[in-house]
């Protein structure tokens, strides 16, 4: 059996396995198969921890819940930085990701902060179909239209809409993920500006659907925001699950604080599982 630990961060949750010591057989299809609400545990993301080398204190691999693996996952990456500081009472901890490595620091108050690497505005490395003002995507469905782009290490595009809550983001989120301007898909973010200091977000996150909450997701709306002059470089951002605080720092890099959870832990059969 293979002790799993069922985290999340603002409800975005995670199944968390641990191959830092061995190597676990971990597919795609098995992964999927874990993440499924109701044949497996369930999760928004499958995170499995593997050695971290050359100065990485950890290296975090992405999946989905179709088993598409990802770049970036804010949250879960305060989740395993808090789990490698509680083993070795760091305060601060290095995530590398296939992205790029993430430099995480406990905060007062159970807070965790992550330098979740330069926002990249480039139409490629987004990436999009086609060279194009990533500010301004010539791209609606319905009645959204118009969104800014930018990668965390995985792809966003963001929507400005006047009320959220009047938005069909189920029938939307689904046909723009996979709209053809995205060749490798995309995370959808709906943001509704409250103040200069605070927006309301909602995201159709790629692979996994409507969460609520997506760190890297906040983190773009925060820079397609200011981009756009609707807000400061730094903000309050309020996802159905709860608040992050995200700063576009002058240097490029996006700081993401927030809590982290663990929901439960256990043990599962990795055999039972597709293979
Ligand atoms: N669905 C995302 C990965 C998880 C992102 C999200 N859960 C976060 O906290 O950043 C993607 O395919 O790029």
């Amino acid at each position: 059996m293979t002790p799993f630990r069922k985290m999340h961060g603002l409800g975005n949750d995670f199944v968390v396995l641990d191959a830092r010591r061995a190597e676990l057989p971990i597919t795609p299809a098995r992964a999927a198969a874990i993440a499924d609400r109701r044949r497996g545990i369930g999760c928004d993301q499958f995170i499995v921890m593997e050695p971290g080398r050359d100065g990485a204190d950890v290296f975090m691999r992405i999946r989905n819940p179709d088993g598409s693996e990802a770049g970036a996952c804010g949250n879960a990456t305060r989740c395993i930085a808090s789990l490698v500081a509680a083993e070795t009472g760091k305060d601060r901890v290095l995530v590398r990701t296939i992205a790029g490595d993430l430099p995480v620091e406990r905060l007062p108050g159970g807070l965790w902060r992550a330098d979740m690497g330069p926002a990249r505005l480039g139409w490629q490395e987004v990436p999009l179909a086609q060279k194009m003002d990533t500010l301004h995507l010539p791209l609606s469905r319905g009645v959204v239209a118009d969104p800014a782009a930018c990668s965390m290490g995985n792809p966003h595009a963001t929507f400005f809409v006047r009320d959220l809550d009047a938005l069909p983001i189920a029938e939307l989120g689904p046909s723009l993920e996979h709209d053809a301007l995205f060749p490798e898909r995309a995370n959808i973010g709906f943001v509704q500006v409250l103040d200069p200091g605070h927006l309301r977000l909602i995201v159709w996150e790629r692979g996994a659907g409507l969460t609520l909450a997506c760190g890297s997701g906040a983190c773009a709306a925060l820079v397609n925001a200011a981009r756009r002059g609707l807000t400061g470089r730094r903000a309050t951002v309020s996802l159905p699950g709860g608040d992050l605080v995200i700063e576009w720092r002058e240097d490029g890099h996006v700081l993401m604080t927030g809590p982290v959870a663990t929901a439960f832990t256990g043990t599962l059969d990795l055999e039972a599982y597709a293979a």
